[in-house]
């Protein structure tokens, strides 16, 4: 259902407010406070301005006196309320903008693996996250300070209404075409923005580009850095030449509108002078029609840029709110029994299993079948893009079959508890996290929360053979690591690797361990002394392992040849060599090469 734009900035106004209520109620209280001060002032300042004109008129020192003083108090008054909307403003957006920050943040680890692969996705977080600091405070000062017009706009009306009601009528009415144009302005720029969320990414994603310092070496290597400034200069002239377009377009239409309102308002000045000049009027109402239409002129400006701003930025706040309200799914209820294959099995059993990924054409696994007893280890061959990684992430629960069935333990994957699931995992990935933190944070990231002591640590970093390195740290488990931040050591990529291991060696209690090219980056030396540990350490425990280096793959109880998503053979070292099919040529031709 499509809200009307007046109904959606209600709503999305009133969340705002009860949001920023809960941020600080301090600076809201104070945003008002300084609002009303600030819009009822200059009616005060018109009244006195009067007072002190017809008090000279008439010689009248005390009535001039106390009209000046007020007058003065008064204006103090609006400075105060300046400043103090000010500090609110500031405070809020502070404020509200970590409440809004954390609510994305929060969103954003609830949301299920697949989520990070869809474009879309990715569009609205980067769109919430864009807005989240500034849109919500815009909105709510845009929204004071429309108020703070308004009763400035009713006073200097009400104060026009003792000369003629037709006065008050033609100041209303010029705020009308300025209005309608400026709130079209509004949504065609916020279509026009949002109908670029993907160029506006692409943009800084090029800029991330030439700025990381894990591209650095590549851009200059290939000499990639003209040609993606040369991009991203594409974009932005795009972006550029359509928000020129709509702005030459906004700058005439507006100046129109400013040319209806100057009309209006220079003919109720005229007929107020005419009838001064008819001795009508005194020269104080003089005076006091000229301080409102200065008053009521610039009230009004004030207050269509407020509708503009109020008008777009609930516009873009939706974008935010509609990221927030995004549904994440249920969690799954524990062990129904339809999803009980088996109640005394143990191990991993993958039974018919295809995949194909969110949008993809082809699956990426198809009919995948095999048994895990517990304790033993199963190796995955093949070529590039054949599925190896995708059974791992099936397995790590990351995704759901979109075929078949995955059973641990005799009971379904998905109706594992993530938790209980998880705790039985340990996974290393292909593309593992490199932490700008200290060696103790990259091995056990929950360290502090889970009481970590570093003995644990110690020894997860002996099974990985990443002690040696610790040892050479001047800092030890303390060394920040990676050179982001100060005092930052940067390892080699194996280094790295060997501490990604050693958070997957942490958890001791896990027994189905997933490795992803663990050691494709370490030598074989310490690849060898690894996987005898390997072997001893995962004693009992479950392993699957993806590898390109047959030594290590032969350790493995059952080896799946992967090709094109399907198990092409299967069988322990011996047999699949026996076989004389794709496993021994491939095995072969890697033998030959370390000859
Ligand atoms: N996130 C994804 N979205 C869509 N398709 C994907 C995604 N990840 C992988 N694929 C596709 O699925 C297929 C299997 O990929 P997978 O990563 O499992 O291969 P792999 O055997 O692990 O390859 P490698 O040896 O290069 O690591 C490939 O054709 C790949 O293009």
């Amino acid at each position: 259902m499509h809200e009307s734009p007046a109904s959606s900035l209600r709503s999305r106004l009133l969340r705002t407010v009860t949001l920023a209520w809960r941020a600080s109620p301090f600076a809201l209280v104070a945003m008002v406070l300084a609002a009303l001060l600030a819009g009822a002032a200059p009616t005060g300042m018109a009244w006195y301005a009067r007072r002190v004109l017809d008090g000279v008129a008439r010689g009248e020192r005390q009535v001039v006196l106390v009209g000046i003083v007020a007058e003065a108090v008064l204006l103090f008054l609006t400075y105060v309320a300046g400043g103090l909307n000010q500090f609110a403003t500031a405070r809020l957006r502070l404020t509200l903008g970590f409440l809004l920050q954390r609510a994305i943040l929060e969103k954003a680890i609830a949301v299920p693996y697949a989520c990070f692969e869809d474009a879309g996705f990715y569009d609205a977080l980067t769109r919430a996250r864009r807005e989240a600091v500034g849109r919500p405070v815009a909105l709510l000062a845009g929204f004071f300070a429309m108020v703070q017009a308004f009763a400035v706009l009713a006073g200097s009306a009400a104060l026009l209404f003792r000369f003629s009601p037709l006065c008050t009528l033609a100041i209303l009415l010029a705020a009308l075409p300025s209005f309608f144009t400026e709130t079209r302005f509004a949504t065609a720029i916020f279509r026009l923005q949002n109908r670029r969320a993907t160029e506006a990414r692409e943009q800084a994603y090029l800029e991330q580009v030439l700025t990381r310092d894990d591209h650095a070496k590549e851009v200059r290597l290939f000499g990639t850095g003209p040609t993606f400034l040369e991009r991203a200069r594409r974009v932005f002239s795009l972006v550029f030449e359509e928000d020129q377009a709509l702005a030459r377009r906004r700058l005439l239409v507006g100046l129109g509108a400013d040319l209806v309102a100057l009309a209006l308002f220079y003919a109720v000045y005229v007929s107020v002078a005419f009838r001064a000049l008819a001795g009508a009027l005194t020269v104080g109402d003089l005076g006091l029609a000229l301080v409102t239409f200065k008053q009521g002129d610039g009230a009004l400006k004030q207050a269509l840029g407020g509708l503009r701003g109020l008008y777009m930025d609930q516009q873009y706040l939706g974008n935010l709110y509609g990221f927030l309200d995004r549904p994440v799914p249920a969690k799954r209820p524990l062990l129904p029994a339809s999803r009980v294959r088996e109640e005394k099995e143990q191990g991993l059993r993958f039974e018919n299993v295809g995949f194909t990924y969110p949008g993809a054409k082809r699956p990426a696994l198809l009919g995948v079948d095999f048994f895990l007893a517990p304790g033993k280890k199963l190796a995955l061959v093949g070529e590039n893009g054949s599925g190896k990684s995708t059974i791992l992430k099936l397995v790590a629960g990351l995704y759901e079959p979109t075929e078949g069935r995955i059973f641990l333990d005799g009971r379904d994957l998905s109706a594992w508890d993530p938790e209980a699931l998880r705790a039985r995992l340990a996974v290393v990935f292909q593309d593992f996290v490199r932490y700008q933190l200290p060696v103790r944070d990259n091995v056990a990231p929950r360290a502090a929360e889970d009481a970590v002591p570093d003995e644990l640590i110690t020894r997860a970093l002996a099974r990985s053979e990443a002690g040696p390195i610790v040892r050479k740290l001047a800092q030890g488990l303390d060394q920040r690591l990676g050179k982001w931040f100060p005092g930052g050591v940067e390892l080699s990529g194996g280094e790295w690797q060997k501490l990604a291991l050693a958070r997957a060696f942490l958890r001791e209690q896990a027994d189905l361990l997933l490795f992803d090219e663990p050691t494709a980056a370490i030598d074989p030396a310490a690849e060898a002394a690894l996987f005898a540990r390997v072997r001893s350490e995962t004693e009992g425990r479950m392993a699957i392992l993806v590898s390109h280096r047959f030594s290590t793959v032969r350790l493995a109880d059952e080896i799946l040849v992967m090709e094109g998503g399907r198990v092409a053979e299967r069988g322990d070292h011996d047999a699949l060599l026996g076989a004389e099919g794709r496993y021994a040529a491939l095995f072969r031709l890697q033998a030959a090469g370390y000859r």
